[in-house]
């Protein structure tokens, strides 16, 4: 009895890691990357579950952005690697960029232009297809869509580099600060758009520097300090506590895990 017992638990154990492996979208392994002298990853490793939101959080310039440029394959790791369903990103950029979304530098648009021609300009310029009319509606830009974008406000422009990102429907987004400009109800609805689209499959990397916003739309949040992800939180296990513990714990890690 005891032996059956025994294998159950390690089918089931085995069964669980092999999912959990099947569901890698994202594999940052032993990433070292720095700008000339200047360190900023250093032997940085952390994974993304397909369908799940992560939040990278740290003080500025501990190395965010550097780090989605890397896995968006805008920058090729000193050492180490980053693998995207198994394929390595650096080696496979042209292909990975097609299949992701991003948003990691301030957006840029033709400014004299509509923002539903800035869409169909970098469709054309993808060569994907996506449907205009739909991705300007759910980021809140459906009455809007006609007005050149040099008239769009701040957090206008950020739901229109969103609509970008994700005009072509990709499984892989990341977006760095996607809620930065955008009003309380604004933000709520884009962060309920962004959870839905979680739940239909993609997996979406955010960085942010309100943790208000990480508490409430993160699966997983992870502080960058001292070049690597030092510490991980799940969400999950938040529920029963407050916004304030969360707070308490992040800002002690991006501290560096000193009080
Ligand atoms: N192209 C570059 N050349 C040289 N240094 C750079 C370059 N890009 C970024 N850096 C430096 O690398 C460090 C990390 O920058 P990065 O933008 O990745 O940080 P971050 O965590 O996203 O910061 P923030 O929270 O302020 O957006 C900073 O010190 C920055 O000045």
């Amino acid at each position: 009895m005891w032996k059956i017992a025994q294998l159950f638990f390690l089918t089931n154990t085995y069964q669980r890691l092999v999912l959990k492996e099947e569901k890698m979208k994202v594999d940052v392994k032993k990433v070292t990357k720095g700008y000339g002298n200047l360190p900023i990853l250093q032997d940085c490793s952390f994974k993304l579950q397909e369908g799940k939101i992560y939040a990278l959080v740290g003080v500025n310039g501990a190395g965010k952005s550097t780090l989605m440029k890397l896995i968006a394959g805008f920058l090729e790791p000193e050492d180490g690697e980053i693998l995207i369903s198994g394929r390595n990103v650096w080696e496979n950029r042209e292909g990975i960029q097609r299949d992701l979304g991003s948003m990691i530098e301030v957006p840029v648009f033709y400014e004299s232009l509509s923002a539903r021609e800035n869409l169909a300009l970098h469709l054309a310029y993808m060569g994907a297809e996506g449907k205009i009319d739909s991705i300007l509606r759910e980021v809140g830009l459906g009455a809007v869509g006609e007005k050149p974008v040099m008239a769009f406000s701040v957090g206008m422009r950020q739901r229109l580099a969103i609509a970008r990102a994700m005009i072509h429907r990709p499984e892989l987004l990341i977006l760095d600060e996607p809620l930065n400009g955008m009003d309380p109800l604004g933000s709520e609805k884009m962060k309920g758009f962004l959870r839905s689209q979680a739940d239909k499959g993609t997996t979406i990397l955010i960085s942010s520097h309100i943790l208000q916003d990480v508490y409430s739309l993160a699966d997983e949040v992870g502080v960058l300090t001292r070049g690597k992800v030092e510490k991980e939180f799940y969400m999950e296990e938040y529920n029963e506590k407050n916004l304030l513990v969360f707070e308490k714990e992040v800002l002690h890690w991006m501290r560096g895990g000193v009080s």
